[in-house]
């Protein structure tokens, strides 16, 4: 069974209080977007071992039993006792690139295996297995447009189609820390809440849709914050940080023709329609 875990941006991102346990209170839109790894299981006729990973494509850090779609495996093994998996990940969407891609493996995993072995979980149920693997990994279960608040794990359903419009994603090869980008980050309620600036036309996103990891992290990181710059001089209508970087990407309108490059010959590029 085949399935093709996509990555999300965005739109707007306001860490607003330090909580008592160290995490942070934020509001953002997670948008959907079809950059796509592929993931793929396979009942294995294995007996020594639970699960065979086989990785393609960009290099993952750390060792395959840490990768994400093991442990979305070992999850519901503990409670189904699962049989023995075969599993291909073939990575195309860059890692540490605010882009959710791991989280995205690990939530399709989890639908994946809900499916192949017919365990009957609802959509609700895999959201509470997801949100134990990371802040975001929820989203990918239902995988559409969402505001999110709490630690980035509380949704609820919006009414934004940004049909049309394409999208340009650069990433450069620099690596930005989640939890390093938090601890530079002074949380404040926003003069504009995420929630309103959204309802906007995106031709007005550029001054009240902001995201607050840039001022953390532009300063650490210039090439990101020329990257952005340079979608804007180019012809985005509207530009911004995905999450706690590396990634970029710019909105042009639907007919306009994309940039051709942007920043050094070492970025990872993608370029597509929503
Ligand atoms: C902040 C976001 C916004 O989209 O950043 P990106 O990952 O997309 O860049 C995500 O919600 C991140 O989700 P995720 O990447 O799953 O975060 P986790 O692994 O759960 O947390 C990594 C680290 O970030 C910090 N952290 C994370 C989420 C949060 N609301 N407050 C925090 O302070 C914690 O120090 C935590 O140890
Ligand atoms: N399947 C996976 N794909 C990508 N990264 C993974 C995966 N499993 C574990 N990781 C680890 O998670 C970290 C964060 O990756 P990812 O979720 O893609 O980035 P981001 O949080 O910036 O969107 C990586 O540095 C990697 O070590």
């Amino acid at each position: 069974m085949l399935a093709f875990p996509n990555i999300k941006i965005n739109l707007g991102l306001s860490i607003t209080e330090k909580r008592p346990d160290g995490y942070h209170n934020l509001e953002t839109v997670f948008y959907p977007v079809a950059l796509e790894d592929a993931l793929e299981i396979r009942t294995s006729s294995e007996t020594e071992k639970k699960i065979t990973l086989h990785q393609y494509g960009m290099e993952i850090a750390g060792n395959p039993e840490d990768n994400l779609v093991a442990k979305a495996y070992s999850l519901l093994d503990k409670e189904f006792h699962l049989p023995p998996v075969e599993i291909h990940l073939y990575k195309h969407i860059p890692s540490g690139a605010g882009l959710g891609g791991g989280s995205s493996d690990a939530a399709f995993m989890l639908k994946l295996l809900n499916d192949h072995f017919q365990l009957e979980l609802s959509e609700e149920q895999l959201e509470v297995y997801a949100a134990t693997l990371g802040a975001d990994c929820a989203f990918f279960i239902k995988n559409k447009p969402t505001y999110a608040e709490g630690i980035g794990n509380l949704f609820s359903p919006i009414e934004l189609s940004l049909s049309g419009y394409q999208i340009m994603i650069v990433k450069p090869n620099v690596f930005v820390s989640t939890r390093e980008a938090f601890s530079n980050i002074h949380p404040h309620r926003p003069e504009y809440p995420v929630k309103e600036a959204i309802l906007r036309p995106v031709a007005e996103w550029k001054d009240i849709l902001i995201n607050d990891f840039e001022a953390s992290v532009f300063p650490q990181h210039p090439v990101i914050g020329e990257i952005k710059r340079e979608l804007y001089h180019q012809g985005a209508i509207y530009a911004s940080m995905s999450g706690s970087g590396s990634s970029v990407f710019g909105l042009f309108a639907p007919g306009t023709s994309l940039p051709e490059t942007i920043g050094e010959s070492d970025v990872f590029c993608f370029k597509g329609k929503l």
